[in-house]
């Protein structure tokens, strides 16, 4: 049997299998003919993009900015060890149609912000699947949707918990509605094994590094395939073999241990990873390796500490100044040998405790030296702290869960459901007060709510077409906003910030703002972007400033959209 012959019959198993499931042929037909966005192939985005095919869309639009990291490999199964450096939508496409050669999937490298996105661009698709991880691209991809009418359903995933949100602005409460808690709540463990970006990543990396030499070691863990430096395993070396000899004495273990440990962690991994150099796409940061004489003359020239009060440790405050990388060595070697005492009394495994001196020093002194490696600016231990109790693990059975529910949403919607009567799903842990049972996690629906009074995506949106080459902002002021809409503009804003019209212009932006309402939106590089307007009476609205050539200026507002449930096919 031919792969064709066999692709072919399992797509119409597949149709058969959603007419089973009692969805008319109607309802498979618009499967089979919706074009569905997909932002993100990461966690999430992987997930998804299996359960679209899987369930009979066949036309997928990718888009996703980045390249594959070896951190990603653990969870975002299209990937492989060989596609690390690739961009993750192209390899996503790549490997799906080879399963599914019936899928018309397009793969997009690029920010979702970019203008090669207009929003024409989004108005072609029946739904948007956010699957990213800023709120930053998320809050411009629910405007964009309002703006093109377009439902969304936005996901995300930290740790045990998830959400699926279905989205039509005006109609359902929107992103924006409900203020977010600032992102920097939670870290999710990314760019942890291979090329760190932030102190975060460094953080991570540490912790990492502790649970590997001292702890339980989790599959979730970046690291997990370094099992031979555990301390449980490196320790056979030093105790008394079956003949009853010792073979190293105690000290000398120790020694070696230590420097085994660095070896491997501080050159050898880094050699690796500047080795990829040439492989990976994004620009590389500068590396610095240190040598093995220079590990040489920390391990053997650091005075001998007894005690942790002979590291003259400062007491925890912010003011803490950041250790130099002889410092970091320093506390790094004393701490790494207290641990692996520690460890031999104890017998068992370590657990890390930021509020245990000796650990946190350890993983303040190796995030130094990993932040110091790949020229990030390290941070002081009372930082650190901080930064390490805020670590949550990326989990993939949440994001097969989330993967699944938005998908199964999404067949509900296009099968008529008004997207009033969807639910907004969140998962969480199960409580510890509850028994535990097989299943970690539960899943509330949530009645959606309808977008809150105040949302500025959701009371009004102004969308100006314009031939944005002849436009000047001071026309798109007289003449579209107070004759069109009877909007009397205070001032009009760019999202970079630039204020490009004032009716009251104060002396210090006056040239500014003389200079900006004179120009055309073209001249200002303002383009299929949103802008946002605040009124004499201190409304506040958004405007997207759309490009037709040789048309009259011309401004629609859109409310409260498709109320009737949707129907677009
Ligand atoms: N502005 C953007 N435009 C396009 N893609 C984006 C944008 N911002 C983020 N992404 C993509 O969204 C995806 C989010 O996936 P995910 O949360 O799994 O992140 P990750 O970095 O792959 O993994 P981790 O869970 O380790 O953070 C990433 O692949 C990222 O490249
Ligand atoms: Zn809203």
């Amino acid at each position: 049997m031919n792969i064709e012959y066999y692709n072919d019959r399992y797509q119409s198993n597949i149709y058969k299998g959603l007419e089973h499931c009692f969805l008319s042929s109607r309802v498979v037909e618009k499967i089979r003919h919706s074009k569905i966005l997909l932002i993100g192939v990461g966690g999430v985005g992987s997930e998804v993009l299996k359960n679209l095919v899987f369930s009979g869309f066949v036309n997928i639009h990718l888009v996703d900015l980045d390249t594959i990291s070896v951190s990603n490999l653990n969870r975002q199964f299209l990937f492989r060890s060989e596609d690390v450096g690739k961009y993750k939508a192209v390899v996503a496409k790549d490997r799906i149609t080879k399963l599914c050669s019936w899928s018309h999937i397009t793969a997009s490298v690029e920010n979702i912000r970019s203008r090669k996105f207009p929003l024409e661009f989004f108005k072609q698709f029946a739904a948007v699947i956010c699957a990213l991880d800023n709120h930053k691209a998320r809050l411009y991809v629910n405007e964009v949707c309002a703006f093109a009418q377009v439902p969304l359903f936005e996901t995300g995933s930290t740790g045990y918990q998830g959400q699926v949100i279905p989205i039509l602005a005006g109609t359902t409460e929107c992103y924006n509605c409900e203020p977010k808690p600032p992102q920097t709540e939670h870290i999710p463990v990314c760019t942890i094994r291979h090329r760190p970006e932030t102190v975060e990543h460094c953080v991570v990396w540490a912790t990492y590094l502790f649970e590997v030499l001292f702890g339980n070691l989790e599959d979730s863990n970046p690291l997990s395939d370094e099992k031979e430096y555990k301390v449980s395993r490196l320790s056979r070396e030093w105790e008394p073999n079956d003949a009853g000899s010792e073979s190293v004495t105690e000290k000398d273990w120790e020694d070696m241990t230590c420097e085994r440990i660095m070896n491997k962690f501080f050159i050898e991994d880094l050699q690796f990873i500047e080795s990829l150099k040439e492989d990976t796409v994004s620009s590389p940061s500068r590396m610095k390796v240190p040598s093995q004489e220079q590990l040489r003359r920390h391990l053997w020239n650091v005075e001998e500490k007894h005690s942790v009060e002979d590291l003259k440790l400062e007491e925890q405050n912010p003011h803490q100044l950041v250790w130099t990388s002889d410092k970091a060595y320093e506390v790094f070697i004393f701490c790494l040998k207290q641990l692996l005492r520690r460890w031999k009394e104890s017998k068992g495994a370590l657990i890390f405790d930021k509020d245990d001196t000796i650990s946190l020093a350890f993983v303040t002194a190796a995030s130094t030296l990993r932040a110091i490696a790949f020229d990030i600016s390290a941070k002081n231990s009372f930082d650190v702290r901080g930064i390490a109790g805020r670590i949550i693990p990326a989990l993939s059975t949440t994001n097969a869960v989330i993967g699944g529910i938005v998908v199964f949403q999404l067949l509900r919607f296009l099968s008529g459901t008004h997207i009033k009567d969807l639910y907004n799903a969140r998962l969480s842990q199960v409580p510890r007060s509850r028994p535990r049972h097989s299943d970690e996690v539960i899943i509330t629906p949530e009645v959606i709510r309808p977008p809150t009074a105040e949302c500025v995506i959701c009371h009004e949106l102004l969308l100006v077409t314009c031939d944005t080459r002849k436009v000047t902002v001071r026309q798109f002021v007289e003449e579209g906003l107070k004759e069109q809409t009877k909007v009397e503009p205070f001032s009009v804003a760019t999202d970079e910030g630039y204020i490009i019209y004032e009716s009251e212009p104060d002396d210090e932006v006056s040239i500014e703002s003389r200079n900006t309402d004179m120009s055309t939106f073209a001249q200002l590089q303002v383009e299929e972007q949103p802008i946002s307007i605040l009124d004499e009476s201190g409304v506040h609205y958004r405007a997207w400033i759309r490009h037709q050539c040789d048309i009259p200026l011309l401004i629609e507002r859109i409310s409260s959209f498709m109320d009737d449930g949707c129907d677009c096919l």
